[in-house]
This record gives C-alpha cells, sequence and structure tokens, in this order.
C-alpha cells in the first residue's frame, strides 16, 4: 500500500516550525553550515495504534499521533526532500510532570524536539508508536519485531537506522529510515530485492517497506520510498573496522581479501541474472556511434569528466592533470572493455559486514554525491573492484601503517581481492582498473574535502601512487 501524502495543516506548520531549530543538529541534514530554505511538501498521517501509546507510557487517554513531514530543504546546490517522523503527544503540564515524564517536559530528553500549542513533539525514528504504525503500513514478507526494545544506531550515517530485537530478543531486523526521498527507483531497496529474488544470500533479505506518494516541488506526484526493514546480520563486523585492526597489528588481510573477492563475483553474477547486461555500451573501439561514447571511449570520456569534476571542486588538482589525460589517452586506446551491467556503485570496505565465516554487501544506494541516473546506470563491474583496493589504502593508513609496511600491506589484500575475484593477470584489464582506481580515488579527493579535510591526503596519496 502506498501512502498519500496530504496538504500541510497549520499542525504541521508548528511542527516546522521547531525543526527549524533542530534538523541542522542532525548527523543526516544535508545543509550544514548553510541556511536552508525548509518548505513543507506534504504530511503522511500514519494511525497510531492505542497499545503503541501505552507502551511508550506517555501520553493520556487521548493517545498520540503519528505523522511524516515531508520537508523540502533548499540551500544552494542542495534540494532535497526530507523524511521527518514525528510523534505528537497531549503534553503534561511541566509543574506536574515527575518520574519519566519530567524529562518529556524539561525538554531534557534527547527525542524531544520541543512543543508546540500543549503537544509534545517527538523524533519519531526510534519511537515505538512510528515503528509500530511503519510495520502496519508497509508491504513485504514482514518480521515479527518487537518495537518497544528498538535500538537507533548512532554514528556517521546518512540515513537513521533502527535495530528491532525478534521474539526471542536478539536482533532480528534493521529498520533504514530513509532521510532523503526521492521519486522512482531506489537502488538501497530495489537491487537487494532483486538479489534475494535472484536467490543470492551475501546481502540481508528485505523484509518490509514502506513507500508514499507526494507533490513534488514542480507540481507534478512523486512517489518513492520511505524505508526498508532488513534481516540483521548476527555478530556482523563493519569490513572498514574489521582492516583498520588488521592494518594496526600488522594481521594481513590477503585471505580475508580472497573471500570478499569471491562474494563480490558472486554479487556480480547475480546482478547479471537479474538485470542482464547493457550491450548497447559495449562496443569496441572504433565501432560507429552516434549517441554516448560506449566501450573503453565510454570510460575515458568518464574519467575526463570527473577530472573536470574534481578539479572545479579542489583546484589544487589541476596540478595532476596531465597526469590523469596520459591514463585517459592509454585506456581510449584499449581494443575492448567487458559488458557493463547493474553493479554495487560505491563499493568499500565500510560497506561489508563480516559475520562468521562470511561477507555480506550492503548499502546499494551509490556514490551519494552522484545524481541518480549515474547511481542506476548499468557500469563496469570492476568498478567495484577499483573501489575495495580503493579501501585497502584507507584502511592501511588509518591503521597507522605507512612507507613499506604499508605497501607489504595493501599488496597482499590487493592480490587476495584480485584472485578471489578472478581478475586475470592482463595488462589490458590492469590497466582498465588503474583507470578505474584513478576515478574513484578524485572522487574521494572532493568527497574527503567536502566531509573529512583531515582525511584529504589519503586519496591523496592514492593519486601519487596512480600516477607514479
Ligand atoms: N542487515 C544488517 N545487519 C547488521 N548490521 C547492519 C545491517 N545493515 C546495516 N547495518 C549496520 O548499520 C550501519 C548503517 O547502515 P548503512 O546501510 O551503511 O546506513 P547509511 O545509509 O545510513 O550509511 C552499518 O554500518 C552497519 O554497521
Ligand atoms: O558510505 P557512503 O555511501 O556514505 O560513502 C561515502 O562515504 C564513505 C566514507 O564513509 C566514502 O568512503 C571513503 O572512506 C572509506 C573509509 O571511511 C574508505 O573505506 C573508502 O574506500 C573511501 O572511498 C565513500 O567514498 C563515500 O561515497
Amino acid at each position: 500500500m502506498t501512502l498519500d501524502a496530504r496538504a500541510p495543516d497549520d499542525r504541521d506548520r508548528q511542527v516546522l516550525d521547531l525543526l527549524r531549530g533542530w534538523l541542522p543538529g542532525r548527523r543526516w541534514y544535508p545543509a550544514k553550515g548553510a541556511t536552508a530554505e525548509l518548505t513543507l511538501v506534504g504530511t503522511v498521517a500514519l494511525p497510531a495504534g492505542p497499545a503503541g501509546a501505552a507502551a511508550h507510557g506517555r501520553t493520556d487517554g487521548a493517545g498520540s499521533e503519528v505523522r511524516v513531514l515531508l520537508v523540502r530543504a533548499h540551500a544552494g546546490s542542495v534540494d532535497v526532500v526530507l523524511q521527518v517522523p514525528v510523534v505528537l503527544e497531549r503534553a503534561l503540564p511541566v509543574q506536574a510532570a515527575t518520574g519519566p515524564d519530567a524529562a518529556t517536559a524539561d525538554g531534557a530528553d534527547d527525542a524531544v524536539v520541543g512543543r508546540v500549542a500543549g503537544v509534545v513533539v517527538r523524533d519519531g525514528a526510534g519511537d515505538p508508536r512510528f515503528l509500530r504504525a511503519w510495520l502496519a503500513a508497509a508491504e513485504g514478507p514482514g518480521a515479527d519485531v518487537d518495537v518497544d526494545a528498538a535500538r537507533v544506531v548512532t554514528g556517521e550515517q546518512s540515513n537513521t537506522s533502527v535495530v528491532l530485537p525478534g521474539t526471542d530478543g536478539a536482533p532480528a531486523g534493521i529498520l533504514k529510515v530513509l532521510r532523503t526521498v526521492a521519486a522512482g527507483e531506489n537502488p538501497d531497496i530495489d537491487v537487494p530485492r532483486h538479489l534475494v529474488d535472484a536467490g543470492w544470500d551475501g546481502v540481508p533479505a528485505p523484509l518490509a517497506w514502506a513507500t508514499a506518494r507526494w507533490t513534488a516541488p514542480d507540481g507534478t506526484r512523486a512517489a518513492g520510498y520511505l524505508g526498508v526493514l532488513s534481516a540483521f546480520v548476527p555478530g556482523a563486523r563493519d569490513g572498514f573496522e574489521l582492516a583498520c585492526e588488521a592494518a594496526r597489528t600488522g594481521t594481513d588481510l590477503g585471505a580475508l581479501a580472497h573471500e570478499l573477492g569471491a562474494t563480490v563475483a558472486g554479487m556480480h553474477a547475480a546482478l547479471v541474472g537479474a538485470y542482464g547486461t547493457d550491450e548497447a555500451a559495449d562496443a569496441t573501439a572504433g565501432a560507429p556511434s552516434a549517441g554516448p561514447a560506449t566501450g573503453p571511449a565510454a570510460v575515458a570520456q568518464a574519467l575526463t569528466t570527473r577530472l573536470a569534476w574534481a578539479t572545479a571542486a579542489v583546484p589544487g588538482l589541476a596540478a595532476r592533470a596531465a597526469g590523469v589525460r596520459e591514463v585517459v589517452a592509454r585506456v581510449a586506446a584499449l581494443a575492448s572493455t567487458p559488458p557493463r551491467q547493474r553493479v554495487h556503485g560505491d563499493l568499500h570496505l565500510g560497506q561489508v559486514l563480516r559475520s562468521g565465516d562470511r561477507w555480506f554487501v550492503i548499502d546499494f544506494e551509490g556514490e551519494p554525491l552522484a545524481p541518480l541516473d549515474a547511481r542506476t546506470r548499468p557500469d563496469l563491474a570492476l568498478r567495484d573492484v577499483a573501489g575495495l583496493l580503493r579501501s585497502f589504502d584507507y584502511a592501511a593508513a588509518v591503521g597507522g601503517l605507512g612507507g613499506a609496511a604499508a605497501d607489504a600491506w595493501t599488496a597482499s589484500a590487493r592480490a587476495g581481492l584480485l584472485r578471489g575475484y578472478g581478475v586475470q593477470d592482463d595488462p589490458a584489464q590492469a590497466l582498465l582498473l588503474r583507470a578505474l582506481e584513478l576515478d574513484k580515488t578524485l572522487y574521494e579527493v572532493v568527497y574527503e574535502a567536502r566531509n573529512r579535510p583531515a582525511w584529504a591526503p589519503i586519496p591523496q596519496a592514492g593519486l601519487d601512487r596512480l600516477l607514479a
């Protein structure tokens, strides 16, 4: 069932006024440091069950209300629709509040956004009333989870994830509340659904998903995903943390990287099974082409475009332009490139989980800095391999390795990944991979300049190595 957003009412507008002060403090708010224009696009009203109200223990007999506000945030090049679920509950008079209600009344509770006209506005994402209503409105096979024991995941995430235990108390699902909603396909949900349907079990299975329809700022009716509940991978360890620790302790990563390579090869085969390949983009060099570049020319063109984009964002990169162009020229002269297919699109060690003796792949939303059509376009599978190769550089640096020790550690991890994936020892493949690594490194230079300037030396050193 797709939920229909209705036009905002006065209460929504009061809540939006509260959100103006609250949103800029959220990790996922995309317009930090800028003064964004915030307007209401619409509101999805979710029915709050009476059991949910009682479970939270903060409402009176009148119960509470769950609303999902869709808020357009516009600041310069940022123009997105944010999803802000809130729970509205009747406020107790401040002087009457004691015990658990005191926090609500005095605003010391982290989940409290503020008060409007006798109503306490609470952040909905981890609230049992929102979660219960969300599950009731979602589609998919579903799961038996205990919303009252939900735990919001903290950390550097662009969405809000909530871990939900099953009836035995062990985590059973993880709900990703998408903070930016967009019309149409969402690769982060659609790709795992296709992979599971294709019989691949290296991705956590989507258990439930919710969609909504709203009126876009240009007046057209838009429909898209609000979030997804995925099967929880028990005892999962983030691949980047694991690799950094290995680097820090001087532990060889070759064997684990080999298994990861095999997992990624399995994922690529399943993606071909689910989506096929794009033959139109695979013409060999010299083939007549009236439309967009194909084959090696397309890789060369993409790298040239990436260089221009990155140099505009980080002007210091101009000093490396000649070296990049040399690689562009060599790639353009290749005889052919492998068929294009659906890929992960932003594969790095932070997108893989290690559980027991297996790797799982998550987060299929593609490069967050790229437009949606570019993130869902068929591409070279080797681009994902290149992304992981770049990650080994990051893990070595963050793990404190430098010089010959870093070279030896990354060489073993790289060799393991390439062997596990099945990359042939062939000069044309090596050149293609180098071009794709270069492409990713230019992206990383911009990503770090915008998000983590202290880490900018990591991709800068990668550029030196790739252009040497
Ligand atoms: N299915 C899962 N099982 C266990 N942990 C998960 C699962 N999916 C995600 N996580 C954990 O939640 C974190 C956030 O997930 P991610 O998809 O990367 O969110 P975001 O898009 O907000 O970055 C991940 O780093 C991972 O540790
Ligand atoms: O995980 P996201 O989809 O948000 O991806 C973005 O952020 C990543 C950092 O969290 C960034 O990855 C870069 O840093 C990683 C270490 O934190 C490293 O393992 C990757 O190799 C490196 O690219 C990613 O590029 C960006 O799109």
